[in-house]
C-alpha cells in the first residue's frame, strides 16, 4: 500500500502524467444550511504515464466530479489539477472520455459515429474513413460498421463509444462506469477487451483513469486502485494491484484476487460504516 499520491517504482510508472493537489470542489446548494456543499476536499492523486488507475469510493464521494474536472468538463475551487505539468482549465484534446450512456448519435452508423469525432477535430474525409475503420477493427466491430446504434447490443454500443474516443488517439482516457449498465458476462468480457486494446497500444500505452463501483472490475483492470473517503471526498488509500499481466479471466477466481478483494472491501466498508454512524 502506498500513501495517497506518492511516487511509486516500476517500469513505465514513474513519470507523473496527471497530478492533482489539494483539489476542492464546492457546489452552491441554496436550500442547505451553509448554502454550499463541499464535494472534494484535499483531493491528492498522481497518475503515472501509461498507468491504469481505478477510482473507487462510496456513492456521492466525488469520483465523477474529479473525472469531470480532469476532462475539463467541470471547474474546481481550490488546489490544482495538472496534465503534463499544465494546469487543466478546460476541455483538452489529450483527454478522451467514455461515459456509461454510450452517447452515440442514433441516426448515424457505427462508422459515422466514430468519424464524427474526427470531423469535429478537422480531420479530412479520407483519413476519417480509414481511421474509423481501423479503430472499429481494434474493438472488434468491423462487421457492424454500417449498423445504426439501435441495431447494436449494449456491449457493441459501448465498444463503438470506445472506438470513437480511440480514433483521435488521446494520451489519457477517462472512463466513468462505462460497463455499469451491461450484464455481468458482457461486462467481464469487455473488461478483458479493454485490457487487450490498452496493452496493444500503437505507440505508448495510454494513461487511464477508470471510475467504477465494482471492486472486482477495479482489481481486474488496474495497476493501482485509489479508494476515496466518503464526501467530502479525498483519496484515503492507494493499493498496488500486484497481479501479472496479461490478465486472464481465470484470475478472478484466484486466491490472490480474493485477498485483494477482501482488503479493498475492508477499506471501503470503513467509509460506508462511518457514514452510517454519523447518520
Ligand atoms: N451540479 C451539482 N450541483 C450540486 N451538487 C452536485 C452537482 N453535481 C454533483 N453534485 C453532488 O456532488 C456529490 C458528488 O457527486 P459525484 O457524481 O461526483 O459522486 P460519485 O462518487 O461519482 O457518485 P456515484 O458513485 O453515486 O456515481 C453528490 O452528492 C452530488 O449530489
Amino acid at each position: 500500500m502506498t500513501a495517497a499520491g506518492s511516487a511509486i517504482s516500476g517500469p513505465g510508472r514513474a513519470t507523473p502524467k496527471i497530478v492533482a493537489r489539494k483539489v476542492s470542489k464546492l457546489y452552491r446548494t441554496p436550500g442547505s444550511r451553509k448554502g454550499v456543499t463541499t464535494v472534494l476536499d484535499g483531493f491528492d492523486l498522481t497518475i503515472h504515464e501509461g498507468e491504469f488507475l481505478s477510482l473507487l469510493g462510496p456513492s456521492g464521494c466525488g469520483k465523477s466530479t474529479f473525472l469531470n474536472i480532469l476532462a475539463g468538463l467541470d471547474s474546481y475551487n481550490g488546489g490544482s489539477v495538472r496534465l503534463d505539468g499544465e494546469r487543466v482549465t478546460g476541455v483538452n484534446k489529450d483527454v478522451g472520455v467514455v461515459f456509461q450512456g454510450y452517447a452515440l448519435f442514433p441516426w448515424l452508423t457505427a462508422q459515422k459515429n466514430v468519424e464524427v469525432g474526427l470531423k469535429i477535430r478537422g480531420v479530412g474525409r479520407a483519413e476519417r474513413r480509414a481511421r474509423a475503420a481501423e479503430v472499429l477493427k481494434t474493438v472488434g466491430l468491423s462487421a457492424a460498421a454500417d449498423r445504426l446504434p439501435h441495431q447494436l447490443s449494449g456491449g457493441m454500443r459501448q465498444r463503438a463509444a470506445i472506438a470513437r474516443v480511440l480514433a483521435y488517439d488521446p494520451e489519457v482516457l477517462v472512463f466513468d462506469e462505462p460497463f455499469a449498465a451491461l450484464d455481468a458476462q458482457t461486462r467481464e468480457f469487455l473488461q478483458g477487451e479493454l485490457l487487450r486494446i490498452w496493452e496493444s497500444g500503437e505507440k505508448k500505452k495510454k494513461t487511464i483513469l477508470f471510475v467504477t463501483h465494482s471492486i472486482d472490475e477495479a482489481i481486474f483492470l488496474s495497476d493501482r486502485i485509489a479508494v476515496m473517503t466518503r464526501a467530502p471526498g479525498s483519496v484515503k488509500t492507494i493499493l498496488d494491484v500486484e497481479l501479472d499481466r496479461p490478465r486472464t479471466q481465470t484470475l478472478r477466481s484466484s486466491e490472490e484476487f480474493a485477498h485483494i478483494r477482501a482488503r479493498v472491501a475492508g477499506i471501503l466498508a470503513e467509509e460506508v460504516n462511518v457514514g452510517n454512524d454519523a447518520a
